[in-house]
């Protein structure tokens, strides 16, 4: 979603029309941000060039004589390079379209599509399948065909290397050819070439036929117009191995009057073991596109060559086109998947949902060993037309770290002697095992619920606009006051929380010096109580108490060593030996948190040594792992989101410490992604 942002704020065409890397002042004063976010582009471009859409790079500095030297600035990448809107290839239509709410919107439906009735997620979101709702809502239909287009541009970059397939053809039909990109490419460069494009009548309504290129209006499950070739750009993939071989046949009519004709397929050919991690990853996220889109599917070369040899054709051959050696245009595909996999990366998130909700880490866990692909599907309850889908989203689940395949010995048969492949758990799936401590599935599924995710639509136009958080854009409210007038996402916020802390437990012995000593402790911002727990059983000396929003706690009961207090943290603290503050501060802007660091100082200064205890992100990009500093980052911009946070550095800490008048402080990294802060007066 940062990368639909820098798409609708045009940040690529602004560094390009900069015409040299562009240093963060620049750009903020190009892209006319509203004063109060200023602070929150570089927020934005760090995740950016973190995720290889940007490259930094250090220029002389040019605004005041006095500051020579030089500065950061921000240059494009090679995947950024796509997303100029007026150069070709552009595909920023492409990351516009497949980002819309309307494309979004089915994936909070997978879960429940496994085992209903509906063809597709899609139609569970939309009452209809793709093409009706495109036919209907002109809009959608447009940005959809602007995407494909954009999509269809790439080819110019590989046609002079196509030139032999083309090579004595007189006519050629474009089944699907949307709005002509791809036909008006293939005319330009073979102009022996007579061109056809057979679309649904309402995709080239308005459309006019030129010199070698017309527009038929029909359907392709009906019948394809004569021609020496049929062309099919990303359609085939569309559609379910049924319906595949009912169009294949239809190719085969059409070009079967000269005797001699073909079928030229660009489409997937998934390939595991050769391809790439990235490609691979890029590949399985459009398969499960394909299923929840509509009811295609990516194929392998071995389900190609089923369906070419069922349709009567008599052989095929493949080029991998887009990956050749030595061109320019490879460096160009290699951005595209690049590009690719981000926009797409949302579709394991949603994956993961899936996953959850399906309760597949449980099965697998009580099945005892690994479960082989029957006996998950069996144990799943899955709706029986939808039972083939399974492996799709185990097999991204794989690739995603999320489980393992192992070989098993085969048990169903006797007479099946041999091995068979099973899924077993990782320990990021034994994360979330829903009745085992840790477990992390409450957190999954809050963080991906529909309300959290909203508020990412209203990133772009947020930046220009007034709101304080995209999440006021998407609710109208911040998030505490949405939280006290629903409870149903107040509680699935708070389970979320508790599921987070219930990973302390795994430090807290770790931790015991901190703790030794203290006789009193407020939780700030404690939730639900569930760290508070943790900390008495840990250290029985310690009397507890949670100071919250009043809905948060209004029901809990107090026991010996717990207290809930409702109150406001900005207000006033009650005194302990130690504040202690979860994931309480990043929450918070830093004059907000200044606030409350001072009430914090308060609340242990009446003892004369108390201290401030803050487990929290400490962003430390030199430091950490690329994908540490990746969650770091991502968390970051949900800081921005949600609420008014954000993730600090050492540096950032440091300076409200002081400021806070605290007089020193101590970083352990404790905790993965999280740090403890003790805090001194
Ligand atoms: C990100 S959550 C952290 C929850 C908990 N510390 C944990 O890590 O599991 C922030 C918490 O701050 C609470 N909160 C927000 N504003 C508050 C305020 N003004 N006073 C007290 N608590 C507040 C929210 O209700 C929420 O539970």
């Amino acid at each position: 979603m940062s990368l639909k942002c820098v798409v609708q704020l045009g940040i690529p065409d602004i560094i390009d029309r900069h015409g040299q890397p562009i240093t963060l002042p620049d750009l903020v004063t190009a892209l006319q941000i509203h004063p109060a976010k200023t602070g929150n582009v570089h927020r934005l471009m760090r995740l950016m060039v973190h995720s290889g859409f940007f490259a930094r790079k250090q220029v002389p500095k040019n605004h005041v004589e006095a500051d020579e030297g030089e500065e950061e600035a921000y240059d494009l990448t090679p995947s950024s390079t796509l997303l100029l809107k007026d150069k070709v290839p552009s595909l920023s239509s492409f990351v516009l379209g497949m980002l819309d709410p309307a494309s979004a919107a089915p994936w909070q439906f997978l879960g429940n599509w496994f085992r209903g009735t509906e063809v597709t997620p899609f139609e569970s979101a939309h009452g209809m399948g793709f093409w009706e709702y495109a036919e209907g809502n002109p809009e959608f239909n447009s940005l959809f065909n602007k995407a494909m287009a954009s999509d269809s541009g790439m080819m110019n970059l590989v046609i002079r290397d196509c030139k032999p397939i083309f090579d004595g053809l007189s006519s050629l039909v474009d089944v699907g050819g949307g709005t002509g990109k791809v036909a008006r490419i293939l005319c330009d460069a073979f102009p022996q070439l007579k061109c056809t494009v057979l679309e649904l009548p309402h995709v080239v309504a308005d459309l006019p036929d030129c010199e070698n290129l017309k527009f038929v209006r029909g359907d392709m499950f009906q019948g394809i117009p004569p021609a020496d070739a049929v062309f099919l750009k990303l359609i085939l993939h569309d559609l379910s191995d049924e319906e595949c071989l009912k169009v294949l046949k239809k190719c085969r009519e059409a070009i079967a009057s000269n005797g001699q004709g073909k079928v030229i397929i660009i489409d997937i050919v998934m390939n595991e073991e050769k391809d790439e991690h990235e490609i691979t990853e890029a590949k399985l996220l459009f398969d499960l596109l394909m299923m929840v889109v509509i009811t295609g599917r990516e194929r392998s070369e071995k389900d190609w060559k089923k369906l070419f040899l069922e349709a009567g054709f008599s052989s095929y051959k493949v080029t991998p086109i887009f990956v050749m050696e030595g061109d320019e245009a490879r460096d160009l595909f290699g951005a595209q998947s690049h590009l690719y996999k981000h926009v797409f990366s949302f579709i394991t998130s949603m994956s993961l949902k899936c996953v959850v909700q399906l309760g597949i880490p449980d099965i697998i866990d009580r099945h005892g060993q690994p479960i082989t692909l029957p006996d998950l599907v069996t144990a799943l309850q899955i709706h029986p037309a939808k039972t083939g889908n399974v492996h799709r989203l185990m097999r991204l689940m794989v690739h995603s770290g999320f489980f393992a395949r192992k070989q098993v010995p085969k048990n169903h048969v006797e007479a099946d002697e041999g091995e068979e492949e099973a899924y077993d758990l990782t320990p990021s799936s034994r994360l979330l095992l829903k009745d085992k401590v840790p477990s992390l599935s409450p957190f999954v599924v809050a963080m991906l619920d529909p309300a959290f995710a909203a508020p990412w639509q209203f990133l772009g136009n947020w930046f220009r606009g007034s709101e304080v958080t995209p999440f006021e854009s998407a609710h109208g409210m911040g998030i505490w006051e949405y939280g006290e007038g629903n409870p149903e996402f107040n509680s699935l916020f708070n389970k979320a929380m508790a599921s987070d802390s219930g990973m302390m437990n795994l430090v807290i012995r770790d931790c015991k010096p901190i703790f030794d000593g203290l006789s009193s402790l407020v939780d700030v911002g404690g939730g639900t109580g569930k760290v508070a727990r943790i900390l008495c059983d840990a250290f029985p000396q310690l009397k507890c108490t949670v100071l919250e929003l009043p809905h948060v706690v209004a029901d809990l009961p107090d026991s010996e060593n717990l207290k809930f207090v409702g109150g406001d943290m900005f207000q006033v603290i009650p005194p302990a030996d130690a504040v202690f503050l979860k994931l309480t501060l990043h929450a918070l802007s830093d004059e907000e948190c200044l606030k409350v660091l001072k009430k914090c100082r308060e609340a242990i200064a009446s003892n004369g040594q108390g201290k401030v205890i803050i487990i929290d992100i400490v962003i430390n990009e030199e430091k950490d792992e690329h994908e540490i500093t990746e969650a770091k980052l991502l968390f970051d911009l949900l800081m921005m989101v949600v609420v008014t946070g954000r993730e600090r550095s050492e540096k950032d800490w440091k300076k409200l410490f002081l400021e806070a008048g605290f007089s020193g402080y101590k970083v352990t990294p404790i905790f993965g992604l999280r740090s403890l802060i003790e805090v001194f007066l």
